[in-house]
């Protein structure tokens, strides 16, 4: 197969590991543009993104914490996550009322520009990995990221600078057996 979008959807790997340099919101920028590009029925622009760096990792780690209602060392372990990486994108459904699109459909929007930031990251050189975990949706972790009562997570793209790259091939997808016809 040929073709730069389809060479580089094959290339993407998630990258679990990331160093401590970043993206500046002036590079964000035209990466988001390119993503906002996706499939948006009525051009909603369900969605909206939220830069965590520094501090608001920490304090997303606090909430973390409050979510799951650990103590002690399991605590600390937890409220760690989000410095995983230099900068956290949460992606947020923002759902706009429509009598035409339904909320499914605004998800599923929001999901899209998720997956292809991910990959118009990975395509500028640096480390992507989408995370969420059970405290995605949790009362503390919406309060953190000050949304809108309608407003709810898809979870984070961790990202930072690439160092050792995981890389290889993925588990092969049989499409043809994914692919019927009626
Ligand atoms: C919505 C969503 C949430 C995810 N959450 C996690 C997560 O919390 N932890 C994790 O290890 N992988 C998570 N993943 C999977 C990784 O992002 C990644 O796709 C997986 O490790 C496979 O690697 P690859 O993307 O290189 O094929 C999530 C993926 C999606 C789409």
């Amino acid at each position: 197969m040929t073709g730069p979008i389809a060479e580089g959807m094959r290339r993407r790997r998630s990258q679990p590991s990331v160093s401590d340099a970043a993206p500046t919101k002036r590079e964000l920028v035209p990466l988001i543009e390119a993503a906002a590009s996706v499939a948006d029925h009525g051009s909603l622009r369900p969605w909206r993104l939220i830069a965590l760096r520094g501090d608001a990792r920490s304090r997303f780690g606090s909430a973390i914490v409050e979510a799951t209602g650990l103590e002690g060392g399991a605590a600390e372990k937890m409220a760690a996550k989000p410095l995983r990486a230099p900068l956290l994108l949460a992606i947020v459904v923002s759902p706009k009322p429509s009598h035409k699109v339904p909320l499914w459909e605004q998800e599923a929007v929001a999901s899209g520009v998720a997956h292809a930031l991910s990959l118009v990251l990975d395509e500028a050189g640096w480390g992507v990995m989408w995370r969420t975990g059970h405290y995605t949706r949790s009362g503390a972790v919406h309060r953190m990221h000050e949304l809108k009562p309608d407003e709810y997570l898809l979870g984070w793209l961790y990202v930072g600078g690439t160092k050792k790259q995981k890389g290889g091939r993925r588990k092969p997808v049989k499409a043809k057996d994914l692919l019927s016809s009626l």
